[in-house]
């Protein structure tokens, strides 16, 4: 289980994460929400390792995180997507698929080479190509793909590396309309999976609604409400930060 106790950061005289003490249970989807400005991506920092607290800690499963590398707790099972930078422009789609694959397997060494020697790798990599619907596409360079496509790439790059706690900021932001489905069907399916926990930053109500199990409120970088999305949804605080979009009757 990933919990945060009392984190807290503050960039000069500002403080972006107030004493959060959250816990994120397996097999739940949580929803952080909260109004511009209200600490959500500066909370996901302090989790994947980006940014170090002021004060607090983030564990997983008892083990104190908070001063690990991103690296380091990529390698505990923090998996965070859409990083763009994971990707390898110059390799194509099944190269760079592989590579996570074989970085899991911690083989080292001459990466590429040693991946495309093994069946196995192979099979597997071609489950995730389908998973996330790039199985025609493994030859094209990644720098070709579409902004949607590199998008899924990278999902299928995070599941490669299989962590425990998925965390997804803004998934279908500048998705197609055709596109943004297929991300949130897989997320969908992963949230089936009891062993997995996942972090979801979204503005979209729609997608908070279909998704959360559990809603996180955060604002001024505080902890104001935590619950079930029908519970969370009514409160005011929920109410004015989404003003505009049709609370009442999502
Ligand atoms: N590195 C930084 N240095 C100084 N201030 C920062 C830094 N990172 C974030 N902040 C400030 O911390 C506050 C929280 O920002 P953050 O981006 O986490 O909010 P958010 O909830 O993700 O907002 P949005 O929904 O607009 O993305 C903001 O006031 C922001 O200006």
């Amino acid at each position: 289980m990933l919990e945060t106790h009392d984190l807290t950061v503050r960039f000069g005289g500002h403080t972006a994460v107030d004493a959060v003490s959250c816990r994120f249970h397996t097999g739940e989807l949580t929803a952080i929400v909260g109004p511009n400005g209200a600490g959500k991506t500066t909370f996901f920092n302090l989790v994947s390792g980006q940014v170090f607290p002021t004060s607090g800690r983030v564990t997983l499963s008892g083990a104190d995180i908070s001063r690990l590398s991103p690296a380091a707790r990529t390698r505990r099972g923090i998996g965070r997507g859409f990083q763009q930078t994971n990707l390898f422009p110059g390799l194509t789609v099944t190269e760079n698929v592989r590579l996570a694959v074989q970085a899991r397997q911690r083989k080292g060494g001459r990466l590429l080479r040693l991946a495309q020697s093994d069946k196995q790798m192979g099979r597997e990599t071609d489950a995730l190509l389908s998973d996330v619907r790039l199985e025609r596409m493994g030859r094209r360079l990644a720098a070709e793909l579409s902004h949607g496509e590199q998008r899924m790439l990278e999902v299928a790059l995070l599941m490669a590396l299989q962590p425990s706690v998925y965390m997804f900021d803004e998934p279908t932001a500048g998705m197609s309309a055709e596109e943004a489905p297929l991300v949130l069907g897989l997320i969908d399916a992963l949230r089936r999976d009891a062993s997995k926990s996942i972090l979801l930053v979204e503005h979209k109500l729609d997608v908070i609604r279909s998704l959360a199990d559990r809603i996180v409120v955060l604002h001024n970088g505080k902890l104001v409400a935590q619950g079930a999305p029908d519970e969370v949804m009514g409160l005011k605080i929920v109410q004015d930060a989404y003003m505009g979009q049709d609370l009442v009757n999502v």
